[in-house]
């Protein structure tokens, strides 16, 4: 064998490491708010979850839940009160620890887009759509002049915004075409992991569709997709796994298929979740969700459990993909 072999055979090892490594790891993740008076708010707890290229993790879970804080975390977006703890590694990136600078340049577009949850305050309002995506184009695929009105017109496609409201400005937008054209510029960096917070909201459901199925797209050409959404049918339409959040923790993560087909979710609040849609048994969940500020003591879902006893005073760990003290099979085994 010559010299040259072994590092051939190191490299050919990292990619086959690479391959199977996750694309994002997030770690224990936690987001506090410190408020007036020395108060604080839990926003997120302990999250931890990976998402490989290829891969949609759907995140799903009743509003103030934590979902939309969890992704400004991972983008270096949380307002000056919010403190962190835990590790989002992005490659060799800790997204948390990550300076301005390197999450400027370098993370937000390009590594890590977002489609954020309120459209109308992220796009530019004295700028019209055509102009916004044109700009994102020459910045993040370095599109030159004579091929970007083309490149315009494919993007807004992708996300089904018309062509002929690309020389409106945001404000003369609706609500669903403000949402498809932050759809669009999300799409356009190509960003090897897309955060897509809410990315249905205000669409009727054929168009739900259309953008789900283009995300989906996005996802099998070896991208990797959190997509935050309470539409718990356009999750399984586009997911590989889903994680659902509660009062700020994750409380199962599962397969898509199982959790939406069968054995069904594992969780007594995720499956709370699934029971409360119009298409299955229509019974909402008894009561709501605490205040994040005022946090039990123990598991946080108690209140509301119709299987809660003694050990549910104090916090469940999250192990075997669920944070529950009693899950299924322990269920049954009290029966
Ligand atoms: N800047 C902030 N300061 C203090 N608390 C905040 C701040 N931003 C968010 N929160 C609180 O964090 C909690 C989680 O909010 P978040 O927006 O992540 O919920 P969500 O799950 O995305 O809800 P929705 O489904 O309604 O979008 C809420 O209780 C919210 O009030
Ligand atoms: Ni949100």
């Amino acid at each position: 064998m010559t010299s040259l072999s072994r590092p051939l055979a190191t490299r050919e090892e990292t990619v086959v490491r690479a391959a199977a490594a996750p694309l994002l790891s997030v770690q224990e993740l936690s987001v506090r708010f410190r408020m007036r008076g020395g108060r604080h708010i839990a926003a997120v707890t302990d999250a931890s979850f990976a998402l490989a290229a290829g891969e949609c993790l759907a995140l799903v879970g009743e509003s103030g839940c934590g979902k939309s804080v969890l992704a400004s975390a991972l983008l270096g977006l949380l307002p000056g009160n919010a403190q962190t703890a835990g590790r989002a590694l992005l490659g060799e990136t800790d997204l948390l620890t990550a300076d301005e600078r390197t999450l400027a340049r370098t993370v937000r577009g390009r590594r890590v887009g977002l489609v954020p949850q309120s459209p109308a305050a992220h796009l530019t309002p004295v700028r019209t759509v055509g102009s916004q995506l044109g700009e994102t184009l020459r910045q993040l695929t370095g599109t030159r002049k004579p091929d970007v009105r083309a490149a315009v017109r494919a993007a807004a496609e992708r996300a089904a915004f018309p062509a002929d409201h690309l020389d409106r400005y945001p404000h003369e937008l609706s609500g669903g075409l403000a949402q498809r054209a932050a759809t669009a510029l999300a799409l356009v960096g190509d960003a090897p992991l897309l955060l897509a917070d809410e990315p249905t909201t205000g669409l009727d459901r054929d168009l739900v569709n259309r953008t789900v199925d283009e995300l989906r797209r996005h996802v099998d050409a070896g991208h990797a997709l959190l997509m935050i959404t309470h539409d718990l049918a356009a999750a399984e339409r586009v997911a590989d796994r889903v994680a659902v959040m509660y009062a700020g923790r994750i409380v199962e993560l599962a397969d898509a298929g199982a959790f939406f087909g069968t054995p069904g979710p594992r969780h007594p609040y995720a499956r709370g979740l699934l029971n409360a849609l119009p298409e299955r048994d229509f019974a909402p969940i008894p009561g709501m969700p605490p205040e994040l500020g005022d946090l039990p003591e123990g598991c946080a879902f108690a209140p509301r459990c119709p299987h809660a006893a003694e050990a549910c005073t104090a916090p469940p760990q999250f192990a075997d993909r669920i944070a529950c003290h009693y899950p299924p099979d322990e269920e049954l085994a009290r029966a």
